[in-house]
């Protein structure tokens, strides 16, 4: 449906911010993961047709988005990483001013869009009084007004409280099983119960490509729990990755990736998948100790 062919964009003289970039994507939830200024937004804007790849091509059900956006543009929706909502249109007037630029013509759809994304019950509210999860959704609304078979989510929940955070995933996951839906994120959890496939980007890089199952498989037997007294565990720190420490009574209970026994009393544990994620170099958490 989706195909990269050796893409790249440069910014300016030498920005490299994505560098040969090769994947094929079909329906189903692709998580998008890397580091502030990994490219994911580069990507996601090429693909949205909002800006040219600087080399290589998308080709979007064999046709090249380059030489005939429309195609692409008339199947996708996008909601981008900064999305705002106009304050003094009520969230239906919203969609239907969204609906006319978009030249979706039936007078119903907005009203289907608020109910797919669970916010019928507030059309008639100005979108300014909204949350910010209820914006995103407006957001997402906004997107699926074309019935799109691509949907393009830019770091989606971001400022979102946990029960917000949780909503969305199910609605990104309900979507997915008939839409390709690429949602970039460096936060793993919001996409790891979702994503039937992860896309790492590093440098502009495409670093690794593979199902969930498959990262965690690759980091089996070099995860590890172990509790150390505090200065143990500050000797430790210098040595191994240490993914998560916290403390307690009984000394810092922490985990740990390493490719043999890290230390005495280590038990090697199953990965989650932030941790075999971190274990690669391909994510990142605050330790809380
Ligand atoms: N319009 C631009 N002009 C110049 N450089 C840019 C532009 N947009 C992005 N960049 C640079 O390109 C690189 C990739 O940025 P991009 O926004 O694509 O990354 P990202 O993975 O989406 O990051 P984040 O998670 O912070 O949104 C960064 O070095 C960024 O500073």
């Amino acid at each position: 449906m989706l195909e990269m062919r050796k893409v790249g964009k440069i910014y300016g003289k030498n920005v490299v911010a994505v560098d040969d970039v090769k994947l094929t994507l079909e329906a189903g939830v692709v998580g998008l993961i890397g580091h502030n200024g990994a490219g994911k937004t580069s990507l996601m804007q090429m693909i949205a047709t909002l800006t040219r790849p600087t080399t290589g091509h998308i080709l979007f059900n064999g046709t090249d988005i380059v030489k005939d956006p429309d195609a692409i543009r008339r199947r996708l929706g996008y909601l981008p990483q900064d999305f705002g909502v106009y304050p003094n249109l009520s969230a239906l007037e919203f969609l239907q001013y969204f609906a006319a630029l978009k030249g979706v013509s039936d007078p119903r759809r907005p009203v289907q869009v608020l109910e797919l994304v669970n916010l019928h019950g507030l059309a008639a509210r100005q979108a300014a009084t909204f949350s910010g999860g209820m914006r995103r959704r407006l957001g997402i609304a906004q997107a699926l007004l074309n019935d799109p078979d691509i949907l393009v989510v830019d770091e989606p929940t971001a400022g979102l409280d946990p029960e917000e955070r949780l909503r969305f995933r199910h609605l990104l996951s309900e979507l997915g099983m008939r839409k390709l839906v690429i949602v970039s994120t460096h936060i793993v959890s919001d996409i790891e119960d979702i994503a039937g496939s992860l896309a790492i980007m590093r440098s502009g890089k495409l670093v690794s490509f593979g199902t969930p199952d498959s990262f965690i498989a690759k980091a089996r037997g070099q995860i590890w729990s172990a509790t150390l007294a505090p200065g143990a565990y500050e000797a430790l720190g210098q040595q191994v990755k240490v993914l998560q420490a916290k403390r307690g009574a009984a000394g810092v209970a922490v985990r740990i990736a390493h490719p043999s026994v890290p230390c005495g009393g280590a038990v090697a544990v199953e990965p989650t998948l932030e941790e075999s994620l971190m274990a690669q170099r391909y994510a990142v958490r605050e330790l809380a100790a």
